[in-house]
């Protein structure tokens, strides 16, 4: 029970570093820890607001994700174990930047505008909040969305515990695997690179649950190496290179959590050493064309979607949209907006190609499916459809993406499908392609439309975007404002890697020359 006065005076502990501004964005705040005390300090009190106003249970969730182990962050979760809604984003800005002697007037802002809605604030008897804290120490940030939606949901979907999220994803996957019993050992071995980050530890406290299903080698546990220092899904996707320190055989399935375990991507070297990446775009590939070829099993009318952002591969969107047949829509960068589009379909598959994402089922969906697996005269085929898409949207964290859960997803696919990671690979074959950060003075003077594709400002900007893409074969690009650096973003991609690499460059120098660049003028790759 705290009095808002008491909060109040113990707030000046924790105090504002002078002239610090930060903003609540797609990852929450996140910066150097050193300067994130009076932000954890005043999120806890926004969680409490929001708790109050929801009359849920929040979540709050510190972690650096897949950045620098200097690094930290918080955000919060909302009661469906989704992400904090927009306006909220808004309110926690307000709090984090509230000078000390101003921090009582913005907190009683959102208490006037939220809660106590036109009743009027009587100063001295600002009502009393009871909190209750329910701690859950070191977990995934997935765990954390899930456990406060089985909260919230009274354990209609699971009970809100670490242990029951282990039972309900490894029962599902078990499930799901049951009649691929006659794999080898070698064909459930999976190698995994934890990024010395919470994931590995929970890997390890989950592998009990699979009954042998999968047989993991860990690597990067948190044992020596730092957080996600060359190493980690980030590391990998960016730097499109296995992490260091990792001995892989060649053909061997490998993967990489992020820091929090909400990002996965795959990959496997080849017999001449080449590095191959399934990163976000060819895990939506896989998810969904197996969905599509259940439902079709199963006979079942329902609409899926894959949503992706412009950092989606150009063969992944035409390989959906033109072999697959699938709808296929594009967002801005930012689980938040993927999410959202997902939700208006029947089951909406959604990732960042940096490995974010998860499935979406709608309730219909899910009772469609249900009435099916439980239907006594459904012929065998339908049947067995049914039961792997019920086992599916079991297995499946819907609150967030989840790098484990999306990890037994897949791996549940590949031993259903008889499909080795090369095969997956062989779906369709990537556009090479450059990403690129570029500085500049004030990054807001880009302004962009049409889910990011396009610049709208600076001036000239994507005319000479357009002028340069026009000069290679397959090629694309497109600049934004990083939501979470200070910097500009440059993506590209084109026929051959010299090419993505060359028009990345121009592209880039387009950026420095019409957006007020700072420093040296960016140089042609090597
Ligand atoms: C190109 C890229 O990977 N951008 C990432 C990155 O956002 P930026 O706004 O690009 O900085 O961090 C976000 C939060 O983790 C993630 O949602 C997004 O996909
Ligand atoms: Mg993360």
């Amino acid at each position: 029970m705290a009095e808002f006065q008491e909060v109040l005076k113990q707030s000046a502990l924790h105090p504002k570093p002078a002239g610090l501004c930060l903003q609540y964005g797609t990852a929450g705040f996140r910066t150097n820890a050193k300067q994130l005390d009076h932000i954890m300090f005043r999120m806890g009190m926004l969680a409490t607001l929001r708790s109050k106003k929801t009359q849920a249970t929040i979540g709050v969730m510190v972690t650096a994700s897949h950045n620098p182990e200097e690094d930290n962050g918080v955000k919060l979760v909302d009661p469906m174990g989704e992400m904090l809604t927009p306006a909220w984003e808004d309110y926690a800005t307000q709090l984090a930047n509230a000078e000390q002697d101003d921090l009582a007037r913005a907190v009683k802002e959102v208490i006037q505008k939220e809660i106590l809605l036109n009743q009027r604030i009587v100063e001295s008897k600002l009502e009393t909040f009871t909190l209750m804290y329910l701690y859950y120490g070191l977990v995934t940030t997935p765990q954390l969305h899930y456990m406060v939606w089985c909260q919230n949901t009274k354990g209609k979907y699971g009970e809100a515990t670490v242990e029951g999220y282990y039972r309900k994803h490894c029962q599902a996957y078990v499930q799901l695997t049951k009649n691929a019993s006659n794999r080898t050992d070698d064909q459930k071995h999976l190698c995994v690179d934890g990024a010395n980050g919470i994931g590995a530890l929970k890997v390890r406290e989950m592998e009990h649950h699979l009954q042998k299903g999968l047989q993991i080698s860990l690597f990067n546990d948190g044992s020596k190496g730092k957080l996600n220092h060359q190493c980690g899904a980030d590391f990998v996707k960016v730097q499109q290179k296995p992490p260091a320190d990792i001995e892989i055989n060649p053909g061997e399935r490998c993967c990489s959590f992020d820091g929090d375990a909400d990002r996965i991507v795959y990959y496997y070297t080849d017999s001449d050493g080449r590095f191959h990446l399934l990163d976000g775009d060819k895990i939506a590939t896989l998810i969904s064309t197996f969905l599509k070829e259940l439902l079709t099993q199963a006979g079942l009318d329902l609409n899926i979607a894959v949503v992706q952002t412009a950092y989606a591969n150009g063969s992944s969107t035409l390989y959906l949209e033109n072999t697959m047949k699938v709808i296929v829509k594009c967002t801005k960068t930012g689980v938040k907006h993927l999410h959202h589009e997902a939700q208006k379909f029947d089951i909406g598959v959604y990732f960042e190609a940096n490995g974010h994402g998860t499935v979406l089922f709608s309730q219909a969906a899910v009772e469609k499916i249900q009435q099916l697996a439980e239907d006594a005269n459904s012929d065998d085929t339908k049947k067995r459809a049914a039961l792997l898409l019920q086992s599916t949207v079991n297995v499946i964290n819907q609150t967030v993406g989840d790098a484990i859960s999306d990890m037994l997803l897949i791996e549940a696919i590949l031993a259903v499908r008889g499909m080795t990671v090369q095969q997956w690979d062989a779906m369709y074959t990537d556009l090479p392609n450059r990403q690129l950060k570029v500085k500049v003075s004030d990054r807001r003077v880009i302004d962009t439309t049409d889910a990011e594709r396009r610049a709208v400002s600076p001036a000239g900007l994507q005319d000479a975007i357009d002028s340069l893409v026009k000069k290679y074969r397959q090629a694309r690009s497109f600049v934004r404002p990083s939501g979470t650096e200070d910097v500009v973003r440059v993506y590209a991609e084109a026929e051959t890697q010299e090419s993505a690499d060359a028009l990345a460059h121009e592209v880039s120098l387009a950026v420095y020359r019409l957006a007020g660049g700072v420093g040296d003028e960016p140089k042609p790759l090597q």
